[in-house]
Formats: structure tokens, sequence, C-alpha cells
């Protein structure tokens, strides 16, 4: 029961009965340790997405368990899985999806005050967080005044602003140049590192996914682990 999540028997189409039926996700099993990071590599159009939403709990499986820190969220109710989505899992896109009209500061904040902790608490925390990534001096800066690491490290303590126990990451440096990728991918580990967080990073570097402690592959709905 040390898993902090776990994939049951997961299976999810599209267009579920009728003519144009996709069968995306095929039973997948996957079971992710306490401190565990895991590398997700697939083709385009595998069903990546597909898995980071159902494991984000954005999306239900047709059947299957989705079970985060022993509890099945598959079918509990929106109520359940937004609170769980909230306090126990961090999301990290692509892209940084950083609220422009704020600092960067502030977009650490924010997610906290939605979970009922305090101003004084939220901004030490954000402040904190900020720093541990290099970002002291760019605390009260906005998104576009910041460059496409900077953004990205901010969406990284963002993820982590409340404390989750499983990160999920679709790419996380895949808008960057492979150097500044190289490099930011470093202080993301390093912080999933001393947080003892549990990671599935979906990634189309294999440089990266070797940096990882595992290797997954999806390949046509079905997952297998990756020879090292
Ligand atoms: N809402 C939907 N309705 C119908 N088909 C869908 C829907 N969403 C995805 N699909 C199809 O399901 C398959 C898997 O989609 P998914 O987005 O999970 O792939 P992916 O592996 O993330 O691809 P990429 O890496 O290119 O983003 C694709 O064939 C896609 O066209």
């Amino acid at each position: 029961m040390s898993d902090v999540l776990s994939l049951e028997a997961i299976e999810k189409s599209y267009n579920k009965g009728k003519p144009g039926e996709i069968r995306v996700l095929r039973g997948i099993n996957l079971a992710i340790p306490r401190g565990q990071v895991v590398a997700l590599v697939a083709p385009s159009g595998a069903g990546k997405s597909t898995l980071l939403h159902i494991a984000g709990l954005l999306d239900t499986p047709d059947s299957g368990r989705v079970v985060l820190n022993g509890e099945d969220l598959s079918r509990a109710s929106d109520r359940r899985r937004t609170e769980a989505r909230r306090n126990e899992l961090g999301f990290v896109y692509q892209f940084h999806h950083l609220l422009p009209e704020f600092t960067a500061e502030e977009n650490v904040v924010l997610p906290q005050l939605a979970n009922g902790v305090s101003r004084g608490a939220a901004l030490a925390r954000a402040r904190a967080l900020l720093a541990r990534v290099g970002l002291s001096e760019r605390c009260g800066h906005r998104p576009s005044a910041m460059s496409g690491g900077e953004q990205q490290r901010v969406a990284f303590c963002r993820a982590l602003a409340n404390g989750p126990s499983l990160l999920l990451a679709d790419e996380p440096t895949g808008n960057l140049d492979p150097g500044t990728s190289d490099t930011v991918f470093g202080v993301l580990m390093d912080l999933v590192r001393e947080t003892g967080l549990s990671a599935l990073i979906a990634t189309h570097n294999l440089d990266l996914a070797a940096r990882m402690d595992r290797v997954v592959r999806l390949d046509a709905g079905v997952l297998s682990e990756a020879a090292r």
C-alpha cells in the first residue's frame, strides 16, 4: 500500500458504441511507489494525454480503478476528486499557463489561497519555493518579463505550492531550447527529490527519460516497461 498512484486495468474508448469508436487505453496497469519518478514515453497519438488526464482525475476511465494514496477515486464524487486534485496532485504542462496579470510570487500564492492557506503563510511558502529554484530576484516580475526557463521554474513552484504527493507533467521542458531544457529539468528533479514526491513525467526526450528511475512506454494503448 506504499504506492502513491495505482492504475488498475484502465480501459478508455472515445465514441464508445458508435461507428468511429477508438479504443485508446487497453488495460493499463501502473503502480508508482512513494518517491519514484517515472518517465512516460509514447509516440504521438498513443494515448499519453488521455492517460495523464485519467491519472490526474480530469477524466474518468470506462472501467478500471485509479487509486491515489490508497483511495479509489475513479468513481468518487466530483467534489472529492476536485479536493484530491488540489491537495494531492501537482500539474506541469509544456506551456507554463501562468496567469499573465499576476507576478511570479502571486502565481504561486493563488493556489494556496484557494486551498484555505492564510495569505502570510502562502507568501512565505511561495518565496521559499522561488528561492529554491533560483528566482528570489524575480518574485515581483510578471511572466512576460521572464525568460521561458524562468517561467517554467515558476510553474514548477506553483505545482508544488500545496505540497502534493504526485507530480504529473506533460513535456515539462518541451518548449525550451535543448540547453535550457537540460538545466531546467535538473531543477525540477532536484525539487522532486528533496520533497520526496512521486512523479509521472511524459517526455519525447530519451536523454531526460534516462535520468528518471524508470521508463514506461505507451504504444497503441498498451503500457510496457522499457529496457534501460
Ligand atoms: N475527445 C476525443 N474524441 C475522440 N477521439 C479522441 C478524443 N481525444 C483523443 N482522441 C483520439 O484518441 C487517440 C489518443 O489521443 P491522445 O490525445 O491521448 O494522444 P497523445 O498520445 O497524447 O497524442 P499527442 O502526443 O500527439 O498529443 C488519438 O487517436 C486521438 O485522435
